[in-house]
């Protein structure tokens, strides 16, 4: 499948000019001038022509974590490259394909890769394929990562329950939502300050902690630190994010669960542990984009299942 498109994939500032300027000249609010409505929808109604089917489930692929989309079937594969103004993933471990198909009885879409701010990426360009996953007609959002443990008592291997997070780039005032707040978006009109405290869905930590009782899969739960890289975290850092309360860290999810609160989606979020963070002065280890990669993929299966099975769990329980 090839489909030209002249756009420059919505990096940063490719705002289209006829548009009114309302709006701030931070790059936010330049990136929502260019992911306008009508280009959302334009994206959306392209991927409409190749995929028939709604999906109800969008599952958001870490580090590592993109054979989540290989567990699907009757897949309709969608390389990024093929979507018009689509982004593309540039991080090993990352492809760029939009996974559409069956997952345990609904049918879901897997971005299988995402974007990060380090990429060059604004967070709202970064963030804005959840919209379009959303007016797709998904209304449960799975986001997954790769995280450094913070939390002393967390070990490599391990997964959290992300029950909050730390949204660093917003309270340095980056936002994916800066920018014009647009209501024509009526089956999810974010309202213009959207309540976050609730971002991860209460009901569905619960049952994710049951579905891992199942599998004796012990879950941790935490509070996910999101940064933005792509250096890993000084010692000093470490230190502060624990006296903050943080348990995990990592350079994506947070902008993804600001536009998932803001249109709607009900959010579970997972964090897979692939690395401690530095502790000490005199701790020679330092993390490494390989070994997030190989404990990312180790640990994928169990990860896989724990997502397969509560995928079931939304199936029995939809209203
Ligand atoms: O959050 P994901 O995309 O899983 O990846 C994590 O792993 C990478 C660093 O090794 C960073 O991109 C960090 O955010
Ligand atoms: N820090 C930030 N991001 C990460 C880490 C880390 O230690 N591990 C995986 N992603």
């Amino acid at each position: 499948m090839s489909h030209q498109t002249n756009s420059s994939a919505g990096l940063t500032g490719t705002a289209d000019s006829s548009l009114s300027s309302s709006v701030g000249e931070h790059p936010n609010a330049i990136t929502n001038r260019f992911y306008t409505y009508e280009r959302v929808e334009e994206i959306v109604g392209f991927i409409q022509k190749l995929v028939t089917t709604k999906p109800e489930i969008a599952i958001i692929c870490g580090s590592g974590l993109g054979g989540l989309a290989e567990l699907v079937t009757d897949k309709i594969v969608v390389p990024y490259a093929d979507i018009p103004h689509f982004p593309r993933s540039t991080v090993v471990g990352h492809r760029s394909n939009l996974v559409f198909g069956n997952l345990n009885g609904l049918y879901v879409v897997c971005m299988q890769g995402r974007f990060h701010p380090y990429e060059g990426y604004t967070t709202a360009t970064c963030a804005f394929p959840v919209r379009v996953m959303r007016m797709l007609g998904a209304h449960t959002l799975i986001v997954t990562c790769a995280a450094g443990g913070v939390n002393k008592g967390f070990s490599v291997g391990d997964i959290m329950l992300i029950k909050d997070h730390l949204n660093f780039p917003n309270l340095a005032g980056n936002n994916p939502l800066i920018g014009h707040n647009d209501e024509r978006y009526h089956l999810f009109p974010g309202p213009r300050f959207p309540p976050v405290g609730h971002a991860y869905d209460r009901a569905y930590l619960l049952k994710m902690k049951e579905v891992a009782k199942k599998h004796n899969v012990e879950l941790r739960e935490g509070v996910y630190c999101g940064l933005g890289g792509p250096c890993y975290e000084t010692i000093a850092e470490i230190n502060m994010l624990r006296i903050l309360g943080g348990d995990a860290v990592g350079m994506s999810t947070v902008h993804e669960v600001t536009l998932a609160a803001h249109c709607g989606f009900r959010t579970l979020g997972l964090a897979l542990i692939t690395n401690k963070c530095l502790s000490d002065y005199n701790t020679t280890y330092e993390p490494v984009h390989e070994d997030v990669i190989r404990i990312s993929e180790l640990k994928a299966n169990e990860l896989q299942q724990l997502i397969f099975d509560f995928v079931g769990f939304i199936k029995d329980h939809r209203t």
